[in-house]
């Protein structure tokens, strides 16, 4: 069944149906990891986003229930060069496209994924639709253009949990499979905002020694500092983080009294709560090939990301310093406090599939916590 993608911008691609038939309409970014795609599919951070992989084919590796990064798909189109229905892995259950069918989500495959990446790249990421019930370009690029900006959208609070509950389980063990944390392994108690939680990054937290309590993005503060715990976490997640005020005045109450770490979303969230401000950037970062200084040891890391918007640093004045830099762009991949135990990240440290790179980021939340303790 024939397929169509248009662009807001008047550009359209033709190719053939995958996953699921229907319309469907987001932000439409490139991504540029080699693996993953499941990850990527489950990655709450793309609500509202229509993905397209730089990588040719997809599919190879089927589908496999313990490689998910949520509990459903969050994007809203996925877009191929060439979709492999016949996949191979040992712990495949499952083809992508049924996946995608299963789950609703529009697929379009045989376009040029490279045109379309440049096109992005050159021209920055926008609004776009694919169909395969209506195949008219101009009555599609009208479409496109109707969509809501991402600039604005407050996505966070709607993929948050309902309430309150506990992580146990650790990173994945080839012969082991995912374990549960027994209680002398937790020694840090963490209260992880969700604002689109990767399972991983609980996993990495639990597996550095934390004691993690999830809780929604609107959990109060007061009753987060009544649980005493020994550090605060925020987490990633889709959307602008600029119109979540509410948020970001629950995080300040944070500040001064525990340690905090923040990821992708949490990290932009910090540094409007530390008074700062956020941007949007012209096509982002996605993919698991980024290269990143972390400024302290001028170690570099290959890092996962996935993020449209950006910190500006020099807005937060005197209280807060560069502390990773995107060696592509040259954007804040991460910044410290001059004066309290607060830092964070716009790369993602727990990056499942990897790179691991930057695993080393939940030890140092670790010796956070452990000073405070002290
Ligand atoms: N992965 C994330 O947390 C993404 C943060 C934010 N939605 C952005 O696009 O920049």
């Amino acid at each position: 069944m024939k397929a169509v993608l248009a662009l807001a911008d008047g550009r359209v691609f033709e190719g053939k149906s995958f996953g699921a038939t229907g319309e469907a309409a987001g932000e439409v970014v490139f991504n540029t990891a080699m693996t993953g795609y499941q990850e990527v599919l489950t990655d709450p951070s793309y609500r509202g986003q229509m993905v397209t992989m730089t990588y040719t084919q997809i599919g190879n590796t089927g589908i496999n229930p313990e490689d998910i990064e949520s509990k459903q798909l969050y994007l809203s189109g996925f877009i191929v060069k060439e979709y492999h229905d016949c996949y191979s892995n040992w712990r495949a259950t499952m083809s992508l496209d049924a996946y995608l069918k299963e789950n609703g989500v529009v697929g379009i495959q045989g376009i040029d994924t490279r045109a379309l990446t440049r096109h992005l790249r050159d021209k920055g990421a926008q609004n776009g639709i694919i169909s395969t019930v209506d195949s008219d370009h101009e009555s599609l690029v009208k479409k496109a253009r109707a969509v809501p900006s991402m600039a604005g959208l407050d996505l966070a609070t709607g993929v948050s949990c309902d309430k309150p509950y506990h992580w146990t389980e650790k990173l994945w063990d080839l012969e082991a499979g995912y374990t549960a944390a027994t209680p002398d392994e937790l020694k840090y108690k963490v209260v992880a905002y969700d604002f689109g939680i990767k399972y991983n990054i609980l996993r990495c937290l639990v597996s550095a020694g934390c004691d993690v309590t999830v809780v929604p993005a609107t959990f109060p503060a007061e009753e987060a500092l009544a649980m005493n715990p020994d550090g605060i976490f925020l987490s990633n997640g889709p959307g602008d983080p600029e119109p979540m005020t509410a948020v970001i005045e629950n995080i300040r109450k944070f500040v001064g009294k525990k340690p905090i770490f923040g990821i992708c979303l949490g990290h932009q969230l910090l540094g409007l709560a530390l008074g700062g401000k956020t941007m949007k950037l012209k096509f982002g970062n996605h993919g698991s090939n980024l290269p990143v200084m972390d400024l302290e040891t001028r170690r570099v890391e290959i890092t996962a990301q996935n993020h449209g918007f950006s910190v500006d640093i020099v807005s937060l004045g005197h209280a807060c310093e560069l502390a990773h830099e995107n060696l592509n762009d040259q954007t804040v991949e991460g910044m410290k406090h001059k004066d309290l135990p607060i830092f964070s990240v716009q790369h993602h440290p727990e990056a499942s599939p990897g790179p691991h790179d930057s695993h080393y980021l939940f030890g140092r939340f670790v010796e956070l916590m452990e000073k405070g303790k002290a």
